[in-house]
Parts: C-alpha cells; structure tokens; sequence
C-alpha cells in the first residue's frame, strides 16, 4: 500500500464550510445568462424507492438559500413532489426539474422516481443529465432498483458519486455498503473510493452518528445531534486535535487506500508518487478524483443522514468537484440523413432536445428541453426534427422559462448546456429534436427516449355522453405528458383502453385525469396486456379504395401487403434503401418523373417491424414527395397493428411489408387518403389470413428476503407460478469473482449501528426471477404471508412470449373480466 499521512491542515481546508453561506450576490452571480459553462451542473437524483432521494434534495435547496424552511416528505410539503399524488403518497412519481445556486455555480438538478413503475421518468431524465448522485440506504444497501437505474445510467457512460445516506438508523452500515458498491454496481475496473468516513459520538466505535470524515482535507465535520438544529451549524476540526486517536488511525488508512486506488487509477497520481513519495500535495489528488470519476473508473463514496441534516452540503461540494459540467461530456450521439454521428457542438446552430411535457392549468404545455448546442433565443421560430422522409414541423418558442420545480422565472435565452421550458408549443412532444428554423439539416435527430412496452390495462368510460370531449382532452394531455401511456379505442365498446407500466402507474394516471385535468370518467379493472401475435408467413394480399372524400374529391390507389413472425430487436432503426433499376415513364397530371428505383423504409414500433414499399415506376400525383407515401403507409401499418383478430389486442413480434400498387388519382390528398385506407385494409387481411396466438408479458421480479425466508419464496416461485430462478443472493450479472474484497478499502461497522453480518435472520437475501405477469397476481398478499410481512418485491417487463394452448384457453376466457391484485 502506498502511504498517504494525512496532510497537515492549512487555514483554507477549516474556513471551508464558511463556502456554505449563500447570500444574494451568489444568487444573482448564478442566475446571469452568461454563466460559464464551467460552473454549470445538469445533475440527477437517482436510486431505489424511499432511499432518501426527495429528503436530500429538499436539504440541498435549504442550504442554498432557495427555500426558507425544510420541505418534509413525510407531512406531504416538500419542493420537489409538489403533484397531489406525490405528496399523498409520499413518493416522487413526476421528476421534477429545479436551478439552484451552490458556491458560485449553477445546479440543474432533477429529482427522479424510485418506484419500478416509473423507470421510463428516470431514461427520459438520464438522457439529459451529465452527472448523478446515487443515493443509497445505509440499511438496504444496494437495492433491486438502484441496480437498475445505475445500469441505465451505465449505458449513457454518467459519471455518478455515491450518497450512503441514513446513518443515522439502527442497523445502518457503512463499510457494508461500500462492499456493496464495490461488488454489485462497480464494472468494467471500475473501483470504488470512500472520500469520507462516518464519525460516531464515541469516533469510530459507535453512539449516535454526528458526522464525517473529509479524508482528504483531514477534516472532522460535526453536526449538532439534538435533533433540532437545521444543520447549518457545522464543527470542522481538525483529525488531529479530533479526541479519538482510532478515528486519526482510520482516517489515515482511508487516506492511504484513497491514494493508493488513485494511483491504479491514473497516471499523473502514479508519477507523482515517485516524486513526492508520500506527500502528494491534496490538491493534485482532488484533480484525480474529479478526472477518474469523469472517466467512470472511480466511484467516490460520501456519507450523511439526510433527515437529521448531517453531511448534505460537503454532498453539494463534491458534486461541484467531482460531477462534469456539460462540457465534460463527449459530443451528443446524433443521426443526420439516418446516419450516426456526433453534433458539433462548437458550431453555434441550435440543437434541443425536448425530454419532458408538463400540461399547467395556467402556462399551458411546458416543453422541458436541454439545450446541447447554440443558443434558443425567445421568439425564435423553430422546427421540430424528424426522420427520413417526414415532414419537419415548425413552430415559435414563444416564452421561455427557468424552472424552480413548480416555480418558474421568464428568461430571454437558454444557452448550451442549460436546461429550461418552452412555452406555447403546440407539437413538440418527449423525444423532440429541436432545431433553428433557418437550418436546413431538419433530419438532425437526437437519439431518442425508448419507451417500454406498456403490461396492464384499465378501461375507462366517460360518465355520461357529454363527459366525452372532457376525456378527450384529459387524455391528449397526459398522453403528451407521458410517453409511456398508451390509449386505444375498442371501436365495439366504445370504451377507451389506458395501457402503462404498472398498477401504480395507472391508477397515478387516473387520479391525474380525474383530478388535475377534470374529466369526468368511469374506470374499469386493472387487466393484463396481453398481445396478439401472427401465426405465421401470410400470402400478398391486395386491396383497392376508389372512393370520394368530400365534394369532388375522388381518390383511387391500390396496396398490397403481407405479414411473417419477426424477433423483436431493442432500438429504433430507420433504414431507406433503393434497388432495382427501371426505365422511365411520363404521365400527365402526376408530379414529374417516376422514381428509377424501388424505395424502402424500415422502422420498428411497438415491438413490431413495419417496411414500406414504393416500387419502381410509380408516379406520385401532384407535388407529394416519397417521404408522405412512406409515412401514410407506415401509419396505415401502425393503424393495422392495434387490433388483432383474436381478442382485439395489439399485435406484437409481426413483420409487415405493406407497398403501394397503384395511385391512380391525379389529386394528392384524396389519393393518400384511398393509400392509407387500401394499405390498412390489405394489412388487416394479411393477418387475418395467417391467423394469430397469445403472447404474454413476462417480468423480471426481484424479490428482497430474510434468509430463513427464503426456500419459501424460491418454492412459491418456481413452483406454483411457474417462474425460472435466475439467481439466489447476488446480482446474476455482477461480476463477484473479479472484485477482491480485501483489496476494497471499507472502514469497519460500529457494532452498535451496524446490523451483525452473522445474524442469520437479519441477512437479507436478494431472489431474480422471470415470471409471466399473469401467475404475479395476487403476489403481494402472497408474499406477506410467506414472509410475514417482512419481504418486498419488484418487477418491470421483461419480455413477451408466446403461451401454450391450454394456456391461451385460459386467457381468451379471462380477457372478458379483471383482477384482483
Ligand atoms: N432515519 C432516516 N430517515 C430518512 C433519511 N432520509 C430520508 N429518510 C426517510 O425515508 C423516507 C423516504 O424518503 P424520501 O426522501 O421520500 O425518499 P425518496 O428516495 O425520495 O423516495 P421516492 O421518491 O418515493 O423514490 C421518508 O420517510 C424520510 O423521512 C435519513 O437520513 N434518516
């Protein structure tokens, strides 16, 4: 081990929480427009349910000045869960996006959800954010949904830092959780590296928690214990003149496995070791810090009990000197004519990414967008992007705004790097690229924002007859607000369908419709959404539409198509090719010449893969270019898919190829409307003529027990629901074997605070399993009673498969009625 003493404190390191006062010229510092990138920070709030998200938030904006009192989740007024559902509920559903000042820089800071439900909140926030702060529950540890979303976060390489958060409990366990990090969320070398240490009223050995450790600065920072004080009060003391020689020891040896993981790590950390030997100055090891956590190669660890007020602001420090700013991060991944790149973000062109809609009673749509590149001036016509071959949309950002959660400032501009709202849109929606008017490049796109297939049901009727257009509305609304709704229309019943991500989710969206945008609607019960899936390969089907549409305007086109079973891939692709040369033809009243070569167009939606095909020699009538036909025989397809012949669900795993025949009428509109119509229709009977079966979502369940709960719950899965076991404990996919725990610096538990790691009964054991959502039903009460109330559990889609025939039976009967969950 490298040896690393704690370096001698100089004046600077004591009159640091002095940084911690906020007064109003740091306010208004922050709040110019002109703020160097630099000292901007787009920040994310992640982690599992009920970890302390919302409560260090609500600590954050305290200390920064923007609020004048502490926000409690627990009475229900805090900032950020500032919708009635959340602060009924207590829980974050929405993630709520605030600017605050911390030194003299700027916080973008989002809030997300923990709840499983609501992981399509926390990707659309990711997407947008340059840095996180993981926090975790010194008790739980690592949990099934912090997994999740440092995965997520994994994937768009954030850089994160670790908040080990509620020491303050019983059974709270410090060097635990460390091992934790270490095993189930670091990967790829990734190491971890405590920055901190707890510090217990007797130092190390136990009694209330009061504070940390700053390992670098060699600073003891307290907290006054009495339980009311709003922690702002903080005793920075020196290690050394701190009166517990164990604490000096064990600061000294996080000190040294700090520096000795930071030399592994990086280069400049090394060389200077064999320079300075131990006395590498504080200040060069900090750069290292904030260059490996940029790198993703170190997760710093820090410390604190957001509830009793310990250890939020040196969290707000770090993130300052240890998170990016924006430019930090590598170009955004972008696609331009279909192809991938990079945005250029030293050109000054404008280039937004809508990522969230919130409906005000009062402002309207607010479109959230974080601005990558340029700037967006208010007034600005803009456009709305779109892929190959669509129609770009234009529109004005009337108004903008800076964001304080429900609390907003009107601002002339939103620079590169910033996160603002945009007033008076009328089409932008979650995923929207947007660009300057002026600019021609209109199939710049962003990537966008997966949304997850939707598993659960409702139906909803409105009240009475004239309730209808109220629910409309209400519907367009949350629709807009929320991608990973889903409505449809049973064209039998009349009844409209709300499919989502969960129970919860649904039933938030109820009471959202119901409540905040007033309609006026029955709801049925919760079901589950099943799917419909293509029996096999159909034969070309062709249909015509020579009909009129409104005075005059006849239309007359052909369209033939056929389906065949497709494995559903993950992302979105748009691939447009030409084949096959043709000679060319001339016709009087279409527009010009015919297309030489044979046009294709490929995307894949809602799980199921749609082509669209323009054949050679076909003449567009009027001005129409290829991109309308493509976009009107997509939709067509989309339209064809909702509803199967089985039991009227959604069609999934289906391939259609669906082409235009003929267009036989010289007006475009009308003709388009007889193409859209004859390719729906030829669709519609390409399915039919194959016939389809079952297909039912099955979750990923992540099960948290007491060991001698265990064989319990695994029997209970594996063997009445019929689920597989995919691992027992730990994380199957956490590499275990490759981390050597004894290399993993972690100072010991206090045994008073710390739950015993032999105490078998206490052991929590974690159980992966994949279960059809149908045999999930009636899981909670399930659960409780085997566990006696002590298990939790979570689940998300996993996949859809394909049922047996007794199976199907069984749900054709079912699909009639609902559930009890
Ligand atoms: N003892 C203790 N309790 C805490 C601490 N931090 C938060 N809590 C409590 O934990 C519960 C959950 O806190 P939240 O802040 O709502 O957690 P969250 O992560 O935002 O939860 P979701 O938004 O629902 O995912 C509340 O009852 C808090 O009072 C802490 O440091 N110590």
């Amino acid at each position: 081990m490298l040896r690393s003493p704690i370096p001698r404190l100089c004046c600077r390191s004591l009159r640091r929480p002095v940084t911690w006062i906020i007064n109003h010229r740091t306010y208004a510092a922050v709040a110019a427009e002109d703020i160097p990138v630099s000292r901007l920070r787009n920040i994310g709030i992640i982690a599992h349910i009920d970890a302390g998200k919302t409560t260090t938030t609500e600590r954050m904006l305290y200390y920064s000045g923007y609020t004048r009192r502490i926000g409690d989740v627990d009475e229900g007024n805090t900032v950020m869960d500032y919708l009635p559902a959340e602060r009924q509920r207590g829980i974050t559903i929405t993630s709520a996006a605030i600017t605050f000042p911390w030194r003299n820089y700027r916080l973008n800071l989002i809030d997300t959800p923990g709840h499983a439900d609501f992981t399509f909140e926390v990707a659309r926030s990711l997407r947008v954010l340059d840095g996180a702060v993981t926090i975790l529950d010194a008790v739980a540890g690592v949990e099934a949904q912090t997994e999740k979303v440092w995965r997520q976060a994994s994937a768009h390489q954030i850089p994160r830092i670790v908040f080990v958060n509620k020491m303050d409990r019983t059974g709270a366990g410090f060097g635990r959780t460390v091992r934790e990090v270490a095993t189930k969320l670091a990967r790829g070398g990734a190491k971890v590296g405590c920055l901190q240490i707890p510090v217990f009223e007797n130092g190390v050995e136990g009694g209330a928690f009061i504070g940390v450790v700053d390992v670098m600065d060699g600073i003891v920072l307290t907290w006054p214990s009495d339980g009311k004080s709003d922690g702002r009060d903080v005793k920075a003391v020196p290690v050394a003149s701190y009166p517990s020689p164990a604490l000096q020891e064990e600061t000294a040896k996080a000190r040294g496995a700090l520096v000795d993981t930071l030399a592994e790590l990086d280069e400049e950390v090394m060389e200077l070791y064999l320079e300075h030997e131990n006395a590498i100055p504080t200040a060069a090891l900090k750069k290292a810090i904030r260059r490996c956590t940029l790198g993703n190669t170190l997760i710093p660890i820090l410390t604190g009990a957001s509830f009793r007020n310990i250890g939020v602001q040196p969290l707000l420090d770090a993130v300052l000197d240890y998170l990016p700013c924006p430019a930090d991060r590598p170009p955004a991944a972008i696609t331009l004519q279909g192809k991938p790149g990079e945005l250029d973000d030293k050109k000054n062109d404008l280039c937004a990414l809508a990522f969230k809609v919130v409906h005000d009673p009062r402002k309207g749509a607010m479109v959230f967008v974080r601005v990558y590149s340029g700037k967006l001036a208010m007034g600005t016509p803009i456009t709305n992007t779109v892929t190959v071959g669509e129609v770009p949309m234009k529109e004005r950002a009337n108004k903008l705004l800076r964001m304080y959660a429900m609390d907003s400032e009107e601002v002339t501009e939103i620079t590169a790097g910033n996160i603002g709202v945009i007033l008076g849109l009328k089409h932008a929606k979650t995923g929207t690229t947007i660009i300057s008017s002026r600019d021609s490049r209109t199939t710049l796109q962003l990537h966008p924002i997966p949304t997850p297939p939707p598993v659960f049901i409702r139906s909803l009727e409105p009240t009475t007859l004239s309730d209808a257009k109220g629910l409309d509305l209400a519907l367009e609304m949350a629709l807009r607000e929320d991608p990973s709704l889903h409505v449809t229309r049973d064209d039998e019943t009349g009844q409209v369908l709300l499919s989502g991500m969960g129970e919860l989710h649904l039933e938030v969206v109820r009471e959202r419709l119901l409540g905040e945008f007033g309609a006026k609607a029955e709801m049925g019960d919760l079901r589950i959404g099943y799917r419909e899936t293509v029996n096999g390969m159909s034969a070309e089907m062709e249909k015509q539409v020579d009909k009129e549409f409104g005075a005059g305007k006849r239309g007359t086109a052909s369209a033939k198509a056929m389906v065949e079973p497709y494995e559903e891939e993950e992302v979105e692709e748009v691939e447009v090719k030409k084949t096959k040369k043709v000679s060319k033809k001339k016709s009087k009243g279409f527009g010009g010449a015919p297309e030489e070569m044979e046009l294709t167009r490929t995307r894949t939606v809602n799980g199921n893969k749609i082509t669209t095909i323009i054949p050679a020699g076909i003449l567009l009538p009027g001005d129409l270019i290829h991109g309308e036909v493509h976009s009107t025989l997509q939709m067509a397809a989309e339209v064809a898919l909702v509803r199967g012949p089985l039991f009227s669900a959604q069609l999934h795993a289906t391939h259609v190829t669906v082409a235009v025949k003929d267009l036989l009428t010289t007006d475009p509109a009308p003709t388009l409307t007889a193409l859209s119509q004859a390719g729906r229709l030829a669709v519609v009977e390409a399915i039919k003529s194959v016939g389809t079966g079952v297909v039912e979502p099955v979750m990923a369940v992540t099960v948290t027990v007491g060991e001698k709960d265990l064989g319990g719950v695994v029997g209970d899965i594996s063997g009445t629901r019929g689920g597989t076991i995919l691992s027992l404990d730990e994380d199957a996919s956490s590499d275990i074997s490759s981390v050597d725990l004894d290399r993993v610096y972690a100072p010991p538990d206090s045994t008073y605070n710390a739950r015993s790691s032999t105490d078998e009964s206490a052991q929590v054991r974690v159980v992966k399993a994949l279960v059809p959502l149908r045999e999930m039903i009636g899981y909670n009460k399930s659960l409780r009673s085997l566990t006696g109330g002590r298990g939790s559990f979570q689940m998300s889609v996993e996949k859809f498969e394909r049922v047996n025939r007794d199976k199907e039976r069984e749900v054709l009967k079912e699909v009639r009625g609902g559930f009890d969950f």
